[in-house]
């Protein structure tokens, strides 16, 4: 029984750690291991479920809210079942947690799942080597969750000089417990590393057990979106390419996640933009349209002590007036000069 039984990896890590790319290299180069995705969206738009649809049989998006809060263990079951139907005949299920999940009680729900087809399959915490310190200095909860993890992907390698690299290094290998530290740039992981596992009967030796978790358990104020801000837009006018920098650039330090995708209209009619701030860092990733595809602008940020009616305010500002306000594509400077040039495209 115990080899029919499906693993399921918790993919956990700070807002904009590189989750989200970590998973679609699984799905990319998973060599016939047939992998479902639960993906848990913080904001009210599915960024991250649009971001991995198209490589993936058997998706179930979560929506609104966070995983640990939005759903309980019952909930989680009826989700579980859909994915570990024999009909899909999955290999592994990723739970994509969102950045401000408690990563704990994702584990502690799955091991709680009554699904006799699923086993638990450890939890890989993702970090971000280039905001490591910043990260750890606002939120210290990042000590537990590392401490916790079976597996840490040190991700972003490619942004940080090689002596800064092993002393974040040797501080993330010191505050996990018993956990891996591989390296990667765009989460780029074997993903023999987080599939093949020997899974005896019941857990995995050294694997937290659901008593461990009880024990450990948090107060749920300690969770790190109790002080979060989510501000959505979701508009069907293309927005103004200047007034949009306008606003990036003069973005409050607290906003410290935005994800999306931009229409600018008659800027760059054949593009569909991508975009991803992380801090102060801001890429665009212009790609043509899908087929088919209706135009819309639809962006997630998320901050803490953010003034979240100014910033809903400011983004329906960016929103194109009518034709005397079209912008042009002169106007699209401001936005290239975020487009990355050398840099390998992170897919
Ligand atoms: N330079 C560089 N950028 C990366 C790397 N990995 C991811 N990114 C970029 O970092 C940004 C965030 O990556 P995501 O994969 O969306 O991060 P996430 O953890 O899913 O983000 P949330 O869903 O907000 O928690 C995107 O712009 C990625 O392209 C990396 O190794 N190097």
């Amino acid at each position: 029984m115990s080899t029919q039984q499906i693993p399921v990896v918790v993919l956990a890590g700070f807002l904009g750690s590189g989750k989200t790319t970590l998973l679609n290299h699984l799905l990319r180069s998973a060599r016939g291991t047939r992998i479902g995705v639960m993906v848990n969206d913080f904001g009210s738009i599915g960024i991250d479920a649009m971001s991995v649809a198209g490589q993936v049989g058997s998706t179930v998006s979560l929506g609104n809210g966070c995983l640990c809060c939005a759903v309980d263990a019952s909930e989680l079951d009826e989700y579980l079942e859909k994915l570990t139907r024999p009909a899909a005949s999955l290999d592994v299920i990723v739970i994509e947690a969102s950045g401000l999940a408690e990563p704990q009680e994702l584990v502690r729900m799955v091991l709680a799942s009554e699904n006799e087809r699923i086993v638990y399959g450890g939890l890989v915490q993702v970090v971000d080597a280039a905001e490591f310190h910043a990260t750890r200095e606002r939120h210290p909860e990042t000590d537990r969750h590392l401490k916790i993890a079976d597996l840490v992907v040190l991700n972003k390698t490619d942004r940080v000089a090689q002596e800064e690299l092993t002393a974040v290094h040797d501080i993330v290998a010191g505050l996990t417990d018993r956990a891996v530290v591989l390296r990667a740039a765009h989460g780029r992981v074997d993903p023999e590393v987080l599939f093949d596992r020997v899974v005896p009967d019941g857990e995995i030796e050294g694997q937290l057990s659901f008593d461990d978790l009880r024990a450990e358990e948090d107060e749920h104020h300690a969770h790190p979106h109790a002080a979060y801000e989510t501000v959505s837009l979701d508009a069907d006018v293309p927005l103004h390419p200047r007034r949009l920098m306008d606003f990036l650039d003069a973005r409050p330090e607290g906003l410290y996640r935005i994800k999306g995708f931009v229409d600018f209209g008659a800027a760059d009619p054949d593009n569909r933009y991508t975009v991803h701030a992380v801090g102060r860092f801001l890429r665009f990733y212009p790609a043509p349209w899908p087929a088919g595809e209706e135009r819309r602008t639809q962006l997630v940020l998320i901050g803490s002590a953010v003034d979240g009616r100014a910033l809903r305010e400011q983004l329906a500002a960016c929103r194109v007036g009518g034709p005397q306000d079209a912008p042009d594509e002169h106007s699209m400077w401001g936005v290239l000069r975020y487009v990355p040039q050398t840099e390998q495209e992170p897919q």
